[in-house]
Order: C-alpha cells, then sequence, then structure tokens
C-alpha cells in the first residue's frame, strides 16, 4: 500500500484528470464528490448506506465538533472514524468558514480568530495551532488549514490584508503539523477574492509552503457563476498538477463538471443532502420536486436506471407522500437517492476522462442541467 499522501495520476482528458490518492483509512479515486458530514453524520444516513452508494470519502466539520460533543471527548472514545462508525477516509475543515458564517461576534487577531458559540454563546479562540490540534483529535486524514473566507465583495485593501494572514496562519499549521502525524494530510487552502493577482500570490506562497493538497477557498460565496467560473479557469493551473485540486463548498452538478474540465479532483457541497431534505431530487433527466402534485398517483419509479433502494423500491407516489407528511424516512430515501446519484455521475465522469470523451459527457449531463437554472 502508497504511503498517505502519494498521488497518482491516471489517464486525462484536456485538463481534466483522473487520480488516486492514498489516504491511512484508503485511496480515493478523483475526480471524487465528498457527501457533507458535518456533525460526524452525513445526515440521516448511516455508515453502511455511504459504503452502499459507493461513497469513497466524507467530510467532518472541526468547528461544529470541537463545540459538540468536543474533540478531547471524541479522541478519548477513540476519534472520529470509531466515534461515527466510518472506517473510509475523512476530511475536516478547519471551521474557518463557518466561524465566519455561524458564529458570532467574531474578533480576527494574529493569535486567530475569537467567537461565540452559536450553540450557548461561549467565547472560543481558533488558532491555527488549535486548529490542528483539534483535527488531530478527531484523527481526519485529510486536514484543512485555518483560513478566513472572504466574504463576497470585499475591497481590494481588506482581501490583500486578509491574504497576508491567512498566510501566517497557513505557515503556523504547517509547522504544527510538519507531516506524518498518524498519516494525517494537510491541505492548505489559496484565498485572493476575486482578484486575480492576490490568487496567484496566495497560491505561490502556499506553494513555497509546502502542503500535501492544495483548495481553491473563498468560492461559492454568493458570487455569480461566471465570476467563480472565470477565478476558477484562472487560479487552478496556479496549483502543482501532481498534487490534489480541492474546490470547497462545490457543488451543483455544472459546477462539479465545469470544476473537472478546470482540473479539480475534489469537491463538497451541501447541494445534495440539502436538496433531499427539502424534496429537490437529483436524476439523469433532470431535477424532480417530488412535492409535486403531478406525482400524486405515479406509480413509476424516480429513476428506473438507478440502482438505490428508494428507485428500486418505492414509486414517485410515496415518496411525495412521505415528503408531504413529513415522515422522517423522506429524508431518508431521498438523501440515499440524491447521493447515489452524484456518486454514479462522478464515475461516470471518470470513465469519460479515461475514454476521452470527457466533452462529450459534459455536454450530455449540461442539456439535463442547464447552466442558466437557478
Ligand atoms: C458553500 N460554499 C463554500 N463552503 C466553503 C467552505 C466550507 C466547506 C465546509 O463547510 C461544510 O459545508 C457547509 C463542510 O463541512 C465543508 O467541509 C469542507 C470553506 N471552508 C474554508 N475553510 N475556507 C473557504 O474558503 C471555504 C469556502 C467555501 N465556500
Ligand atoms: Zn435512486
Amino acid at each position: 500500500m502508497n504511503v498517505p499522501g502519494t498521488f497518482t495520476l491516471g489517464p486525462g482528458d484536456g485538463n481534466a484528470r483522473t487520480g488516486c490518492l492514498t489516504t491511512a483509512h484508503g485511496d480515493v479515486e478523483t475526480p471524487i464528490f465528498m457527501p457533507v458530514g458535518t456533525q460526524g453524520t452525513v445526515k440521516s444516513l448511516c455508515p453502511t448506506d455511504l459504503h452502499d452508494l459507493k461513497a469513497q470519502i466524507i467530510l467532518g466539520n472541526t468547528y461544529h465538533l470541537y463545540l459538540r460533543p468536543g474533540d478531547e471527548l471524541v479522541a478519548k472514545l477513540g476519534g472520529l472514524h470509531r466515534f461515527m462508525g466510518w472506517d473510509g477516509p475523512i476530511l475536516t475543515d478547519s471551521g474557518g468558514f463557518q466561524v465566519f458564517s455561524l458564529s458570532g461576534l467574531r474578533q480576527i487577531a494574529e493569535e486567530g480568530v475569537t467567537f461565540s458559540s452559536h450553540i450557548d454563546g461561549s467565547r472560543h479562540l481558533f488558532s491555527p495551532e488549535k486548529v490542528i490540534a483539534i483535527q488531530q483529535n478527531l484523527g481526519s486524514d485529510i486536514m484543512m488549514v485555518l483560513d478566513e473566507c472572504v466574504p463576497y465583495g470585499a475591497d481590494r485593501a481588506y482581501t490583500e490584508k486578509s491574504l497576508a494572514l491567512t498566510t501566517r496562519w497557513a505557515r503556523r499549521c504547517r509547522q504544527a503539523h510538519p507531516g506524518g502525524h498518524r498519516g494525517q494530510l494537510l491541505f492548505g487552502i489559496v484565498q485572493g477574492g476575486f482578484f486575480k493577482d492576490l490568487r496567484a500570490e496566495s497560491a505561490a506562497q502556499l506553494l513555497e509552503i509546502g502542503f500535501d493538497g492544495y483548495a481553491l477557498g473563498g468560492l461559492s460565496v454568493g458570487e455569480s457563476r461566471e465570476e467563480m467560473y472565470d477565478i476558477l479557469g484562472d487560479a487552478t493551473p496556479l496549483l502543482p498538477a501532481d498534487r490534489p485540486r480541492y474546490l470547497m463548498g462545490v457543488g451543483a452538478p455544472r459546477d462539479l463538471l465545469a470544476g473537472m474540465a478546470a482540473g479539480i479532483d475534489m469537491f463538497d457541497c451541501v447541494l445534495p443532502t440539502r436538496n433531499a431534505r427539502n424534496g429537490t431530487l437529483f436524476t439523469f433527466q433532470g431535477k424532480v420536486n417530488i412535492k409535486r402534485a403531478e406525482y400524486r398517483e405515479d406509480d413509476t419509479p424516480l429513476d428506473p436506471t438507478c440502482p438505490c433502494y428508494a428507485c428500486q423500491t418505492f414509486s414517485k407516489a410515496y415518496l411525495r407522500h412521505l415528503y408531504v407528511a413529513r415522515e422522517l424516512l423522506s429524508y431518508r430515501l431521498n438523501t440515499l437517492h440524491n447521493l447515489t446519484f452524484f456518486s454514479i455521475m462522478m464515475e461516470r465522469a471518470r470513465q469519460a476522462i479515461r475514454d476521452g470523451r470527457f466533452a462529450a459527457f459534459r455536454a450530455e449531463m449540461e442539456a439535463v442541467y442547464p447552466t442558466d437554472e437557478e
């Protein structure tokens, strides 16, 4: 078995590429979509469900798990893998994003960011050293550095100042986790807002520090699709080709396709799990809003080509009934299906890249997921 951090590139097609990332809990075939399991669970699913839908790696979140149940407790109970019963790879975000998006009363200083818990208002400090210690306690296979995800619309002066601090924090994270520690990998996060020269500066600074992988942060923060794609196209080639490239918080099917076309290897987004809970289901014939009256008497499966338990067992009429009745089973079946769709879509994308027909695959998918939609 390769040492954790080994990233072997497979066949490519244009800038799209396939690869294999070795982690301490197994290999990850890329490009990959990672289901979000913020509080130590992919909402409404068991680990066995995740294995059934061929999830290769899932996400946990430092901010949430630190506040509840506590990273020290999770460490005492054997780490996040044992705690949640998931034996595959886990990536945890540093919590930088959640501190800026969820908590109250934030103060940014050289030392780190001080914030109030969204749960009980208690005050906490996230320093680079602290978020590394938390992720080491959780035992995640891929850790993220502490960064400031610059808000959309921040001016150049703010972005520049934030970038300099974020780079100093990244350096401190690397010093706190020089590598090798139980095979836990550490990824840097490129910031720089929507200023291409600042993005280039950020990438160069992170490369000089040296990380196991590189993420594009500060995107999917409310910008237009063209603004995201503009930065994506410009910044991705600045990331080393021989290391994994991770686009944080992205995204819808069309955004995954655009990301892969630009050379991105890893994605995460709450879309499939969150949309499942509000009745929006993804199929290879397009999106289905299961609460619509047209499905009231529809005895056909959601997607006859889908191997998931929901599509193999129930009708649209039943899925609609569960949703309208707010039954818990609705969350579970809809989530099972949506994550199965994302998993199959990514498998088909990997095969299309290997076969040199990614452009055709992308066009086929965009025909049912048009770029002008929501
Ligand atoms: C949605 N758009 C978006 N999400 C983002 C996240 C959270 C993903 C994390 O948040 C949780 O999902 C909401 C997941 O835990 C995920 O873990 C990686 C980011 N995290 C960091 N550290 N830095 C960024 O610049 C950043 C940008 C994002 N843009
Ligand atoms: Zn299905």
